[in-house]
């Protein structure tokens, strides 16, 4: 069931368009990411959610209630929206229970009770009340923030960034614990990021914006796997795009004959996830019509993520700079430079159509 929708909003800075008629539905108790390279309007989107701008035109309707219809909106302290910052935006002269107790009524019932209640939904142990947000890791501020937004019992809650100050590993744990206490809580969820990982890891939609324009929404499976365009595909990951013959729900490339989901005929451009190109080591010379082959001509070592570039054979004018076939992959048996390998791919290719 939507409970927020998103129709047709527009937003104009002078002559910049931050936002061009974007339209997107959030299902009751969903986290949805919102991603987008710098500039593209993301941060515009959850200020207009939240009411801290207005639209030029549209409209935002929350749990059946008019937020914003054009310029006619409700002010953002009526629409019951929690916001977590990138920097947490804690009152620093406060502890974390009066930080916490800020988003609750002096006259709560069992307030303190309902602070540690809330303590404990994040991960923060009660001997942890007295401290300021300065003796708090980056972390711990994070998970205050939360607990204070999650206070006020918002309907829903707007994430801008509230993870890239953080370091990776610390990044990857809250992450994950801030999604479980929405999935618990069933709290409906916008989050704003950089980080196409974080979106799909965190979020059950993924909205990809570029220039104010909203290019695709989909599950983070779907836009992985089925991106619109190349640039899509390129935004949530590596890629692998190859120009293709195509026939029968195959795909005839570089790489061989590969299954495809288009019943299209022609030349089109396929795409592969780094992850299907499998390499076997065979010997220098190996060549026979049952395999496709290459020699690895560079590496780099990224520890999990390496990089391979590989001239398919065949293709003698590949160079350092311009190889045929560039793969991501882990460092286990990393291939020799001047190797030659067996390349199978694993599952289909996706054709943009
Ligand atoms: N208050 C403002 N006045 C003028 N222009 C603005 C204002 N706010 C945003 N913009 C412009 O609107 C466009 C979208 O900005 P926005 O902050 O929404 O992008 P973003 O995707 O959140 O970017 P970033 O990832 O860098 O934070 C940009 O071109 C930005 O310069």
């Amino acid at each position: 069931m939507t409970f927020l929708t998103v129709t047709g909003i527009s937003k104009c800075y002078g002559k910049v368009a931050a936002l061009d008629d974007v339209t997107i539905d959030v299902p009751a108790g969903s986290r949805t990411a919102v991603v987008g390279s710098s500039g593209s309007g993301k941060t515009t989107l959850l200020r207009l959610i939240a009411g801290f701008e207005v639209p030029d035109t549209g409209r935002v309707v929350l749990d059946g209630s008019v937020l914003a219809n054009g310029p006619a909106v409700v002010p953002a302290h009526r629409r019951s929206i929690g916001i977590v910052a990138q920097h947490g935006a804690l009152f620093p002269h406060l502890t974390v229970s009066d930080n916490i107790g800020f988003g609750l009524e002096r006259n709560t019932p069992q307030r303190d009770k309902r602070i540690l209640a809330l303590m404990d939904l994040v991960e923060l142990t009660p001997a942890m009340r007295d401290r300021r947000p300065h003796q708090l890791s980056g972390g711990q501020q994070q998970r205050v923030a939360l607990a204070r937004a999650l206070a006020r019992q918002p309907k829903l809650m707007l994430f801008d960034e509230p993870f890239s100050a953080l370091d990776a590993g610390l990044r990857e744990g809250i992450r994950s614990s801030v999604a479980e206490v929405l999935r618990t809580q069933k709290i409906t969820a916008i989050l704003v990021t950089h980080d196409q990982a974080e979106a799909l890891s965190f979020a059950d939609q993924v909205a990809i914006l570029r220039e104010g324009k909203l290019l695709q929404v989909g599950s983070p499976e779907d836009l992985y796997l089925n991106p619109r365009d190349p640039y899509t595909a390129a935004f949530l990951g590596d890629v692998i795009i190859l120009d293709a013959q195509l026939n029968d729900g195959w795909a005839v490339c570089p790489l061989g004959r590969i299954e495809t989901s288009s019943l299209r005929s022609g030349p089109a451009k396929i795409m592969l996830r780094p992850e299907q190109v499998v390499l076997s080591p065979v010997s220098v010379d190996a060549n026979d019509d049952t395999g496709f082959y290459g020699n690895i001509i560079r590496t780099e070592f990224g520890g999990a993520s390496c990089s391979i570039a590989i001239s398919l054979a065949g293709k003698s004018h590949d160079t350092l700079d311009k190889p045929s076939l560039v793969i991501k992959t882990t460092s286990i048996n990393l291939p020799a430079v001047g190797s030659r390998v067996q390349i199978v791919v694993l599952g289909k290719a996706h054709v943009f159509e």
